[in-house]
């Protein structure tokens, strides 16, 4: 009895790894029709036992002959995407790749002329099902496709109005300058940039686009006092479910609460805050539907909740569901903060690892803003010159070579016809995963020309990205939308973009007409440099610049979490 269940389970597995192999090949050779380099992988890069599991397989994995496990390995780790940037297609020798997989493929694209068709082509696709994780609440508009989408994206494009650029850019100039009173609290020093950049660019997003104002006593001991019945802040809740997005995904909210883990108790108690205080959002809109109903401009919560009440909407969209409400409201406030947060946190480190910069940005600063006090400046004219001058240019380096998006998922839902940046035609199959590897293209040598350093000079600072950083490329031109992707592009573009770059430039003005940042050169560092300050000072350029490609993480965006302390120094007049 014993032996014949055996017997039949060792055929069932023989029989599945046999049908395996056979898809397998069948992929291969089906990827092989597009004309591209094409590898086997045994796994897909976003299967989900393989993210669960890859960390402990992935050294046993290396122990295995170099044949055997490259070049997919490498390619199948997502949080590496940005770290590897076009090294993966410098190897196979071409812009775009295959990986043939037992379950699907995946093209792997770092060409600007397919990345512009992929954004653009009829058959070309969001996949759907592999954005499930955004709908936690219910679908949103980075989670669904066709008419639903275009119902999604009109009501929350809809609040995000123009007339209220210069609500963010006053917004963030007081934000910016209520922050460096913070930080004058704590001897202006900065240990993690980052955490202070998102922070800011939530309560610029909250207070703009959701009438909930934010001030900076909740990040001082003893000071927050939180709302009746929550356990949590409003921001200690959004900041920890962001952080663990996949665990709240993967594991089911009732056996999420009963785990002895604090991890999973932290994380369902910022859940269950964080569902209370948007339902808390919408009854504020909701207790006064008659009169927002009827306004002409609403904000993004407005125009969310509006759609999913009984009241029609100006937007003439569709009922919006309840569940697509708050996950509507949930992904604004994740997209609208978390990507303008980290960009400004890798800009305020590069400009203190690059002082010559900050200096050309002061100058100009001096020139355009004079001594006119900062209510005074400019949200239309002022940000114009300013956006389109060295400090424009600054932001779009820092966007390209830390393009807090590094990847973007696309499926092919017919064969396909792309023409290549040589000219050359492909027909990519029905059913192909895309991977826009923007990292990839904005990191291109064939577009991009890189800095002028020695080889062994670059493997000192780790190949780090930082080590390409110049602005001067960009002066006195646009936005090279043809190579140059932040922001995405075709129907599905960031409808944020201008607040950002309003709310970019608002923050650095603020801070550097004032102010200098200095990466700080310890007691250690320079004592091991005999006391010299200018030896010192080189060390720890050259240590940031090796943090700047070593300590960046990937958690929906690439970001820097880790240590790499900065002060923050008044101008000397
Ligand atoms: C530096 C800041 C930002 C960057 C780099 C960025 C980047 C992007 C990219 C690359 C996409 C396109 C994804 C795709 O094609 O599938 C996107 C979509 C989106 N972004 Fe942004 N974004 C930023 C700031 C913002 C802000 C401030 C807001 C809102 C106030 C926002 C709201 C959105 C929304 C709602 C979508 C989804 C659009 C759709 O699927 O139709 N983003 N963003």
């Amino acid at each position: 009895m014993v032996s014949t269940f055996s017997a039949s389970f060792a055929v069932f597995i023989f029989a599945n790894i046999s049908l395996k192999i056979l898809a397998w090949r069948k992929n291969f050779k089906l990827a092989e029709t597009a004309g591209f380099p094409t590898f086997y992988s045994p796994v897909f890069i976003t299967d989900v036992w393989w993210m669960m599991l890859s960390s402990l397989f992935i050294p046993l994995i290396n122990l295995l002959p170099s044949k055997t496990r490259l070049p997919w390995l490498p390619l199948s780790q997502i949080s590496n995407i940005w770290k590897y940037g076009y090294e993966p297609f410098h190897e196979a020798g071409s812009d775009t790749l295959f990986l043939a997989t037992p379950t699907n493929n995946m093209m792997w694209t770092s060409d600007p002329a397919i990345i512009k068709q992929l954004f653009s082509l009829p058959t070309v696709q969001v996949p759907v099902d592999m954005l499930r994780f955004y709908d936690i609440w219910g679908p949103t508009i980075g989670s669904v496709e066709g008419e639903e989408w275009k119902n999604h994206r009109k009501i929350v494009t809809y609040g995000l109005n123009p007339s209220t650029l210069p609500t963010v850019w006053k917004e963030t100039i007081h934000q910016t300058n209520t922050l460096i009173s913070r930080w004058a609290g704590d001897g202006f020093v900065v240990p993690v940039v980052k955490s202070w950049t998102s922070r800011l660019a939530l309560h610029v997003i909250s207070s703009v686009f959701f009438d909930h104002p934010m001030d900076w006593r909740e990040y001082s001991p003893g000071e927050a006092a939180l709302e009746a019945g929550y356990q949590v802040s409003f921001e200690s809740a959004i900041f920890t479910v962001l952080r663990h997005l996949g665990l709240i995904f993967m594991v089911p909210r009732a056996i999420l609460a009963r785990l002895p883990f604090r991890v999973c108790k932290d994380t369902f108690t910022a859940f269950t805050d964080l569902t209370r205080y948007m339902q808390d959002f919408r009854a504020k809109v909701l207790n006064d539907i008659n009169r927002i109903s009827g306004k002409l401009r609403k904000n993004i919560l407005e125009s969310i909740v509006v759609a999913g009440s009984d009241h029609p909407s100006h937007v003439g969209s569709r009922p919006l569901p309840e569940g697509s409400v708050l996950g509507n409201i949930f992904f604004s406030l994740m997209a609208g903060h978390e990507t303008t947060g980290s960009s400004l946190a890798f800009a305020m480190i590069l400009l203190a690892i690059y002082p010559e910069h900050q200096k050309e940005i002061q100058k100009e600063l001096d020139r355009v803003l004079g001594n006119r006090p900062t209510e005074d400046w400019n949200s239309e004219s002022d940000y114009q010159t300013l956006n389109k001058g060295y400090l424009g240019a600054v932001l779009k380096e820092v966007l390209r070579n830390y393009n807090v998006v590094q990847f973007i998922f696309r499926l092919t839902v017919a064969p396909t016809n792309l023409i290549d940046s040589k000219g050359e035609a492909h027909i990519i199959p029905s059913g192909t995963t895309c991977l826009i590897n923007v990292a990839g293209a904005m990191q291109n040598p064939n577009t991009w020309s890189p800095r002028d350093i020695t080889p062994g000079r670059r493997a000192q600072l780790h190949h780090s990205q930082a080590i390409d950083f110049d602005p001067a490329r960009w002066l006195g031109k646009g936005d090279d939308s043809d190579v140059y992707f932040p922001f995405g592009y075709g129907s599905r573009q960031c409808p944020g973009k201008p607040f950002a770059q309003v709310e970019m430039v608002a923050f650095l003005a603020t801070l550097l007409k004032e102010y200098t940042l200095e990466l700080i050169a310890d007691d250690v560092t320079l004592s091991s440099c005999g006391g010299n300050k200018e030896v010192a000072w080189q060390q720890k350029q050259d240590d940031a610049i090796r943090q700047m490609r070593d300590n960046v993480e990937f958690n929906i965006t690439i970001q820097m979490l880790k240590e790499l302390p900065i002060r923050v120094v008044k101008r000397s007049t």
